[in-house]
């Protein structure tokens, strides 16, 4: 199995003409420079992104991915495998959060299942079946995927992206869904980030202190056998889960096709930084809705230079801080698109005309 373009192919850089007309607007709208906040840089940012002086996030389209991880084995998650297929289930039956974001913000809703180790029914509506093996191998104990198995799950991001674009999406959202993945997320950061597993690991589903201590071992074991190597591929193959490969493809896939995306909590920002470290230039193609509770996102998101645009305590997953943040992106596009300027509206500006 090939890699995806995205992966070599540089990733295109944002209009900065586009980007510089925006801002030259925002500054003749009616209201004291910048004192719409980040709502300013974020309409100038997409304007760059799509081309365009007229931005938009009213077609968002998401992508849920589903794995199951070998390193639950050790103990590490407060929920069983099984929950994986069964969110799946309940995705398509409309009764997950994400479900429900999904249809107040009428965005179109895929779950990609890279496999799990609980039965999924075949033909579930809006599920698209990637399976590439039934969960990772136990990291702990062996590389939880091939190089061969990682290029398939990159490849599996790069095909809902592709699909992003087909529909004329404005943003594109990846969501995740795995038990064990913060374990996995946080080695992997622990990886890139050279920080030890005691500061980036956290409860994810609901570990106590105790369990929380177990879980940092687990992965500094994890880490002892990985070695030094920080190759993106070789870290997602070594410490990653196959929905993290995923999500790592599809970010690439989208920002190369010109789509922007709106990146979720803990498992999706360090997808981005796996991403990032792959293809720096995406950092000009990424947004980040929210500062999850999960202890590690503190540092990733510094990593990523990022200022997420809320801080809702939440650490759910499935894409569900991103798709709370779209009403503001729409809010920064309304803006910039609607308001009246100083001169059209006769507005004394700070000339004093
Ligand atoms: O993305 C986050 O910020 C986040 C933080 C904590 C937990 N989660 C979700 O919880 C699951 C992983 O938790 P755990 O404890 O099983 O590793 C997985 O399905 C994630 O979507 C997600
Ligand atoms: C019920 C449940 C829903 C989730 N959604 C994302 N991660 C999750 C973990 C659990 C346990």
């Amino acid at each position: 199995m090939a890699l995806p373009d995205s992966w070599l192919s540089p990733i295109p850089t944002p209009s900065h003409s586009h980007a510089a007309t925006a801002s030259e607007r925002q500054n003749t709208l009616t209201k004291p420079p910048g004192s719409l906040g980040q709502l300013e840089q974020l309409a100038i940012t997409l304007c760059g992104q799509q081309h365009t002086d007229q931005p938009s996030a009213d077609r968002v389209h998401m992508a849920i991915f589903a794995g199951d991880h070998g390193v639950c084995d050790e103990g590490i998650s407060a929920f069983p495998q099984a929950v994986t297929a069964q969110m799946i289930g309940n995705f398509a039956g409309g009764g997950a959060a994400i479900s429900v974001m999904a249809r107040q913000l009428g965005a179109a809703l895929e779950v990609v299942n890279l496999g799990t180790v609980g039965d999924v029914a075949e033909g579930l509506p809006g599920v698209i079946d990637a399976r590439i093996r039934p969960g990772t191998r136990n990291f702990a104990l062996e590389p939880a995927m091939t190089e061969l198995e990682v290029a398939a799950a990159l490849q599996a991001g790069d095909a809902a992206a592709e699909r992003a674009h087909r529909a004329g999406a404005d943003l594109f959202i990846a969501g995740d869904m795995g038990i064990g993945n913060t374990t996995s997320a946080s080695a992997i950061a622990c990886q890139l980030l050279g920080q030890p597993p005691e500061s980036l690991t956290g409860p994810g589903t609901g570990l106590n202190a105790e369990g929380v201590r177990h879980k940092a071992a687990v992965i500094t074991k994890s880490l002892a056998r990985h070695g030094s190597d920080t190759a993106p591929l070789a870290v997602l193959a070594s410490l990653g889960g196959l929905e993290i490969a995923a999500i790592t493809g599809a970010i690439l896939g989208a920002a190369s096709r010109g789509i922007p995306v709106l990146v979720d909590g803990f498992i999706v920002s360090v997808a981005a930084l796996v991403a990032c470290k792959q293809q720096p230039e995406l950092q000009h193609w990424l947004h980040f809705a929210h500062h999850s509770a999960e202890p590690g996102h503190k540092a990733v998101l510094q990593a990523l230079m990022a200022q997420p645009l809320l801080n809702l305590g939440m650490r759910l997953g499935e894409g569900s801080g991103a798709a709370v943040a779209v009403p503001l992106l729409r809010a920064a596009c309304a803006l910039h698109n609607q308001m009246a300027s100083f001169a059209s509206a006769g507005v004394s500006d700070q000339s004093g005309d």
